[in-house]
């Protein structure tokens, strides 16, 4: 096993750069540049020296082999936050046979070493992407290991329900008759409700980690450029008095009041001579329909299609003119907080229905699963115990426990460097 190392920080100058080492050699690597160091994850202060030369004054720790985060040996030097002092560390490093971790490498020996199993792994990887204070949560706790403990807990009743089958092929077997006990079918039960109940959260869930988006959709001229950049408080969006201004769509990523939103500027809905124009119009209806709610801006205050049930209607330019129903002037800035109360209303009901399945992959291992034990009570005791073994082996590959080596590439290369 080769001993890899990475600045655990972000590259650039700062106050401390943390240069993570992790495999067999991790401690001599360490030792033979700051000297012996006795006890292990107690830190140190000590001068680094490659032969003559001093490389900087540091922090240091060393973690034994079986007790650190990648559970191999692991060593951390805290440097002075200059990216040549980091870079002199390297040289030194790859002179003693060290090479540089790859994105995710250290995580993935985590992995690999049973440290931690893969629903943490995507949970670190979404805790390290997070934006807001709702995604942080949500992948705090997968990091911290709930789903893997929950998939855990159904598959030991699977377990326990597949035993107590081929407990009672095996009396057959002695040609004892023996029905099934009725304890299976209601671990089965209970089994199935559950995973139903996961799968129930899991879109919710799945747009909580990637972001809500809401798109803001009118006609032509309405200020639909307008309110994305006062919502985002700077010129994103080109804004003019001349209908049909935008085409494409923009995007504003925001925190509103720690949901993941982004908000979608489209172009205004009306038939067009200009087939540029149309394509714009075309893409706005689909992102639109799409979307987790639309924003119908004008300034007549009518709803434009496509519209769904919850939808804003909102009427726009009010310091032109007044009217019923929710109104906005960008101009002003008057309404746009009451709007942003609304959206945030409407997203937070969305938030709240989600748990814990926040993954594509979670969430097909948990499809198959039910589906294996979609299971007609009168089948034999042998087809019984195989759609059981079926079933815990799919929640075994849900939190990685085998058949996972397709995943990791996919998992790990999301991270960056050093993680
Ligand atoms: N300096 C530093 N801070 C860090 C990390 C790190 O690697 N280094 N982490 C990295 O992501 C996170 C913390 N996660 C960690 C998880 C396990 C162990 C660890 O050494 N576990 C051993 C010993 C436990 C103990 O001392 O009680 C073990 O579980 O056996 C360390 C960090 C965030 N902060
Ligand atoms: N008085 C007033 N004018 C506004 C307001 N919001 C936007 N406008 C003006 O209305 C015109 C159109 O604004 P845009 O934001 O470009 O409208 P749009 O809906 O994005 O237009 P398209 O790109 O054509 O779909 C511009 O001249 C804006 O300055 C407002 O609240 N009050």
């Amino acid at each position: 096993m080769e001993t890899i190392f990475a600045e655990a920080t972000p590259p650039g100058r700062g106050g401390v750069t943390v240069v993570r080492l992790s495999g067999p050699m991790a401690r001599e690597a360490l030792e033979s540049l700051a000297g012996s160091l006795s006890t292990p994850r107690r830190s140190y202060l000590r001068s680094l020296r490659d032969g003559q030369d001093l490389i900087d004054q540091a922090l240091v720790i060393w973690f034994e082999q079986g007790q650190s985060f990648t559970g191999e040996e692991v060593a951390e030097l805290h440097l002075h936050g200059a990216p040549v002092i980091a870079n002199r560390l390297a040289q030194a490093l790859l002179v003693r046979g060290l090479r540089r971790a790859e994105a995710g490498e250290f995580t993935r020996r985590a992995f690999l070493n049973g440290r931690i199993d893969l629903a943490e792994a995507e949970g670190l990887a979404d805790l390290l992407s997070s934006e807001t204070e709702a995604q942080r949560k949500l992948a705090m706790r997968t990091a911290d290991g709930e789903l893997g403990r929950k998939v855990e807990a159904l598959r030991a009743n699977l377990v326990r329900a597949g035993a107590l089958v081929e407990a009672s092929i095996d009396f057959a077997d002695e040609e004892v008759p023996e029905d099934v006990p009725l304890e299976v079918f209601n671990l089965l039960d209970l089994v199935r409700s559950e995973v139903e109940a996961m799968l129930r959260t899991y879109p919710a869930t799945e747009r909580l980690r990637q972001g809500y988006e809401v798109a803001i959709i009118g006609p032509p001229n309405a200020g639909k450029s307008t309110l994305l950049n006062k919502i985002g408080q700077r010129e994103i969006a080109l804004v003019s008095d001349i209908a049909g201004t935008t085409r494409d769509i923009l995007e504003l990523r925001a925190d509103l009041r720690g949901l993941p939103v982004v908000f979608l500027d489209t172009a205004g809905l009306r038939d067009s001579a200009d087939p540029i124009e149309t394509m714009g119009v075309q893409r706005a209806m689909d992102r639109a329909r799409n979307a987790d709610l639309r924003i119908h801006l004008s300034d007549q205050g009518v709803r434009m299609e496509p519209f769904f049930d919850g939808d804003l209607i909102v009427r726009s330019k009010s310091d032109l003119g007044t009217g019923d129903g929710l109104a906005i002037s960008a101009l002003t800035g008057s309404g746009i907080e009451a709007l942003l109360d609304q959206v945030y209303d409407k997203l937070r009901v969305r938030a709240a229905n989600s748990g814990l399945v926040a993954h594509r992959r979670q969430a097909e291992a948990l499809e198959r699963a039910r589906s294996a034990l979609d299971i007609d009570s009168s089948l034999s005791p042998e087809f019984l115990a195989e759609a059981i073994r079926q079933a815990a082996q799919e929640l075994a590959t849900m939190v990685g426990r085998v058949g996972a080596e397709d995943y990791l590439d996919e998992i790990f290369s999301s991270f960056c460097i050093g993680k």
